[in-house]
């Protein structure tokens, strides 16, 4: 069995494959696959990938197939940051982890990180001045990165991790995906230097952190290292340290960037749609009025969930991966065990057979009486199956607080005369730099 039947991807070049296309305009190569076919073969210097484009073969990947799969490549050079955390682990480990972080993100937990999200948006609302000028992408990182490691660790005993968080995990997010791509004999090169420091000296951060909370009583805690700590399966074991700063480390991992890359493209997009922001604020007036916002409220957000659904659609997560573990056939093409398969809910999200006027920002796409009938595997952003997102409900809630905390205190509008950002590509489509000029709303 072999990958000879599938066809190759334009744009190859003898020795280096496909690399020079992907590494010089990724997200432009992969919206390209989707009009090349919905299975093709990718060669990564030597290596043949595979890429599935259609829904139905990524979600023949994804769900109906998905036990002949583990995840691939990406995953595994991410190892040096999230070691064997749920993001990365197989079978019956996976299974036993994915049970006992679950409870985690559980409604009763999500409400009190409800409370830490609302009062450090209103924090961040307070730091600005009449006539500032701020870079949502910047703003919307930091904010974050702290308000997980806020959630994650406790207060009293985090900062050192929360400061190394704050310094290193952005570093490593800039190098994340070209590691991933550039190919094993490319690991010695200098510019990879700067990932590994950061990764270990995150995790050996994190280590102490561990150690401080197993000795002070996390019983009695309710943030989510606490909660990883006191964590028992079935057997009554629970994680070891080893266990619990792989955890942690994939969560910063997974659950930054995403949701930084999000509310940025959220605060631009409704910078540029006086009527969404209309349609926002009389939503936000009528729910919630001055007070802060909390769990409860944002159920009765819902113009701010449909933005936030397009601007995930438009700039979500670029590149995932997976690897099969037995022989399979996807598409019609068979593949032979150890294929690494890849996809891309950013391309999928934008194809024009699924989305016209794929790349219009149109959160009315998501109103019920136009969403009902799309089917429900063109909707992918958080990924499908049992590796689907543990952080989807969390993402939403934090997007959706700050920005109904911001808005009605803040009219955000890009720098006149700046140009809309780029999307540069990390594990998402996220925006490089989002200028953005604040006026107090009581001076319109
Ligand atoms: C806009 C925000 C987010 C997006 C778009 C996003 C997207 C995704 C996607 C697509 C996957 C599946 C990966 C795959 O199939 O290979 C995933 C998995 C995961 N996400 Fe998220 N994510 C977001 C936020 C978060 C947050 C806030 C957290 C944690 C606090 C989180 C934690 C995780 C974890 C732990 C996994 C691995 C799950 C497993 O393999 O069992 N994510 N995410």
């Amino acid at each position: 069995m072999s990958l000879d039947s599938i066809p190759r991807a334009k744009g190859r070049v003898p020795g280096l494959g496909h690399v020079p296309r992907m590494l010089r305009d990724p997200l432009g190569v992969l919206r390209a696959l989707h009009t090349e076919g919905p299975v093709l073969r990718l060669d990564i210097g030597t290596m043949p990938v595979v890429v599935v484009t259609t829904p139905d073969t990524i979600t023949e990947v994804l769900v109906k197939k998905g036990k002949h799969f583990r995840k691939g490549r990406l995953f595994d050079r991410l190892r040096p940051l999230v070691g064997n955390g749920i993001g990365n682990s197989e079978g019956a480990t996976h299974l036993r982890n994915r049970r006992l972080i679950q409870p985690m993100f559980y409604k009763e937990r999500l409400e009190g990180y409800a409370h830490v999200m609302s009062e450090r948006s209103r924090m961040l609302a307070n730091s600005w001045s009449d006539g500032q000028t701020i870079d949502a992408a910047e703003v919307a990182g930091s904010f974050t990165i702290e308000t997980l490691a806020a959630t994650i660790f406790s207060a009293d005993i985090g900062r050192p991790a929360v400061e190394s968080v704050r310094e290193d995990l952005p570093i490593i997010l800039r190098t994340m995906l070209r590691r991933a791509l550039a190919p094993k004999a490319l690991d010695g090169l200098p510019i990879w230097r700067s990932f590994d420091r950061s990764a270990s000296r995150m995790r050996a951060v994190i280590e102490e952190v561990i150690a401080t909370t197993r000795a002070s009583n996390p019983e009695n805690r309710t943030d989510l290292l606490s909660l990883l700590v006191s964590a028992r399966d079935e057997t009554g074991a629970g994680m070891t340290d080893e266990e619990v700063r792989d955890e942690l480390a994939t969560m910063l991992f997974a659950g930054s960037e995403t949701t930084a890359s999000t509310l940025a493209w959220a605060i631009y997009h409704i910078g540029q749609r006086p009527d969404v922001e209309e349609e926002i604020l009389t939503e936000i007036r009528g729910a919630v009025g001055d007070r802060p916002v909390t769990f409860a409220d944002v159920r009765n957000l819902p113009a701010i969930t449909r933005v936030l659904d397009e601007v995930i659609r438009l700039h979500g997560v670029t590149t995932l991966m997976r690897r099969t573990i037995e022989p399979v056939t996807i598409g019609g093409y068979e593949l032979p065990a150890e294929t690494e398969v890849l996809f891309s809910p950013y391309a999928m999200h934008r194809d024009p057979d699924l989305y016209p006027d794929p790349d219009r920002f149109d959160p009315d796409r998501w109103l019920p009486e136009r969403s009902a009938d799309r089917p429900r595997h063109h909707v992918a952003p958080f990924g499908a199956g049992n590796r689907k997102c543990i952080g989807d409900k969390f993402a939403w809630l934090e997007a959706t607080i700050i920005l109904a905390t911001i808005l009605p205190r803040w009219k955000l509008r890009s720098v006149p005369g700046s140009k809309p950002p780029t999307e540069a590509t990390a594990s998402m489509a996220h925006p490089i730099r989002v200028p953005m000029v604040v006026r107090r709303r009581q001076d319109d």
